[in-house]
């Protein structure tokens, strides 16, 4: 308690840090699953400055990313606690390590990447000389979760730890992660070789976090804008857009227009310039980062009151991550989406162009599109509480009496009842089984299917199709739940036709067409 007061300047624990602390210093493994900002580096920095303990000694920390690592070092510095960082291969750097750990003035921590503890020659006898003297306090696996195949961040580098508890069986691991399905989590285990771990697992759920999800119509900057001044004047946030020009010209007409201090980040600006905006915004000079998904790993600013997302995120494991930024210190925050229905489109044209234009396999673009439709159909469903929708991606059961009315949902009031919707979804797979040959588009369907008398139905004939205005009844937002669903689920799928821009056009297909399950929808009766 002393050391938290005292070295980390923080009042009392949060939950299961205490836990991970008592059980590390006994010399047990332990595993830590913990959402975003839950507090995890304390779980491991606290124990590394304790004299008591089973073991004692040096605390060696496996983190993935470079960036990540000098953040902690240097915060750590600035707490007077002696840490290392060996991520170099050169020889200077580790001539320096291995001098202080063979000294007597041996650090607290020691950073290191995953690949500088597979081991051999300087590190491997290093380690063994530590081990043999009783100074090998524990190993920390953070961001454990790369260890895994099952997640999307697998690390080769990461399957060699499991050599830590081979070659030192009596020294303690501690993994750490904020990835909480339930595969990757007796991976981690096995693959670390700790089954018999303290495991430390927990909600994640955000309480302090307000999640308001709203249809864009136009342009939002004067809402947003309104939002910023009315509930966050002063405060720090931060703005997710797709795109690279969309944060430049946001950020420009924030500052220009309304006088805000708004600047814009992503990946192609120059290294230089990225560390200064990170900086003006950190120190607070700069109040809006309006960036684009380059812009969050290892940012650590606890006060962050906002964070706006000005178009669809590609994912719900995406949009957690993100809105996890807000709100950090535990205090209240708000957590505002913008969406539309050709934010699906443009997500889609995105994902099918791949990472530097080298395309995804088909498997991942078809998981990464059906990740889009079900952040459409997250914005769409204005029944549900949005956390119990959030949590449910993460394999969580959360009851929504639990939110406290901190989502738009929860605090709209009004009944929630089922639709059954069985029937038009099977007359809209019908339909988009009939109209295939003329590359119908979602919203081409839309309109046939609601029995509009647009020139274009006419013109392609659609209005006589048996099914044209089979959807009347339902209102538009059901509909468009409908066609979210049948994409995110089973039923529709998407097939891309590459226009003379590289651009590609969206059309419907049918996946499944005869083995349909039955179809609910949730709305809210007012
Ligand atoms: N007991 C505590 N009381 C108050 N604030 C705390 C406490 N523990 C941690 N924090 C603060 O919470 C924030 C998040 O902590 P930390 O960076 O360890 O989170 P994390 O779980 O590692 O998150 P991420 O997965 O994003 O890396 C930090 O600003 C930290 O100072």
């Amino acid at each position: 308690m002393a050391k938290l007061r005292g070295v980390f300047n923080l009042q009392s624990f949060r939950q299961n840090q205490l836990e991970a602390i008592n059980a590390t210093l006994a010399g047990k493994d332990v595993f830590v699953l913990m959402p975003t900002g839950g507090g995890k580096s304390l779980c491991y920095q606290l124990p590394a400055i304790c004299e008591k303990g089973a073991t004692r000694g040096v605390t060696f920390v496996v983190s993935p990313l470079l960036a990540l690592i000098s953040d902690q070092v240097n915060a750590l510095k600035a707490k007077g606690i002696s840490t290392v960082q060996w991520t170099s291969d050169s020889g200077d750097q580790t001539s320096e390590v291995l001098r202080l750990l063979r000294s007597s003035r041996k650090p607290k921590l020691v950073y290191v990447t995953p690949e500088k503890l597979q081991l051999n020659g300087a590190t491997k006898s290093v380690l063994a000389e530590l081990y043999r003297s009783g100074n090998l306090a524990r190993f920390v696996i953070d961001e454990a979760h790369c260890i895994s195949t099952w997640g999307r961040d697998f690390r080769e580098a990461y399957t060699g730890l499991h050599v830590l508890r081979e070659e030192y069986p009596n020294v303690p691991i501690m993994a750490l992660t904020a990835t909480a399905n339930q595969g990757s989590v007796n991976d981690i285990i096995s693959r670390l070789k700790i089954e018999g771990c303290v495991k430390l697992v927990q909600s994640f759920n955000r309480k302090n976090l307000n999640y308001i999800v709203e249809r864009r119509k136009g342009s939002i900057l004067a809402s947003m804008v309104e939002f910023i001044q009315e509930k966050h004047a002063n405060h720090t946030g931060i703005i997710y857009c797709l795109a690279r020009k969309t944060c430049e010209d946001v950020a420009k007409t924030l500052r220009e227009t309304y006088g805000l201090k708004a600047r814009h980040y992503h990946a192609q600006l120059p290294t230089s310039e990225k560390e200064e905006v990170q900086q003006q915004w950190q120190s607070g000079k700069c109040l809006i980062m309006v960036a684009t998904i380059a812009f969050g790993m290892g940012v650590d600013k606890a006060d962050v009151r906002f964070v706006i997302h000005h178009s669809m995120p590609k994912s719900l494991e995406g949009y957690y991550q993100e809105t996890g930024r807000a709100g950090r210190d535990g205090l209240p925050a708000d957590c505002l989406l913008y969406w539309a229905w050709s934010d699906a489109n443009q997500l889609a044209n995105m994902i099918k162009r791949g990472n530097d234009n080298q395309p995804p396999s088909p498997e991942t673009l078809e998981h990464q599109i059906e990740g889009v439709y079900m952040v459409a159909r997250f914005c769409m469903n204005g029944a549900q509480c949005r956390r119990t929708q959030i949590l449910r991606y993460f394999d969580e059961d959360f009851d929504p009496r639990n939110c406290g009315k901190l989502c738009d949902n929860c605090s709209e009031g009004g009944a929630i009842i089922t639709e059954d919707v069985s029937k038009y979804a099977k007359e809209m797979i019908r339909l988009v089984d009939d109209l295939e040959n003329d590359n119908v588009t979602q919203a081409q369907i839309l309109e046939v299917f609601r029995g509009s008398r647009s020139a274009g139905v006419k013109a392609k004939g659609h209005d006589r199709h048996p099914l044209y205005g089979a959807g009347q009844d339902m209102n538009a937002m059901l509909r468009d739940q409908l066609v979210a669903a049948l994409v995110a689920e089973s039923g529709l799928t998407l097939k891309y036709v590459l226009n003379s821009q590289g651009w590609s056009t969206i059309y419907l297909r049918v996946s499944v067409s005869d083995t349909l399950p039955s179809l609910v929808l949730l709305i809210r009766q007012m």
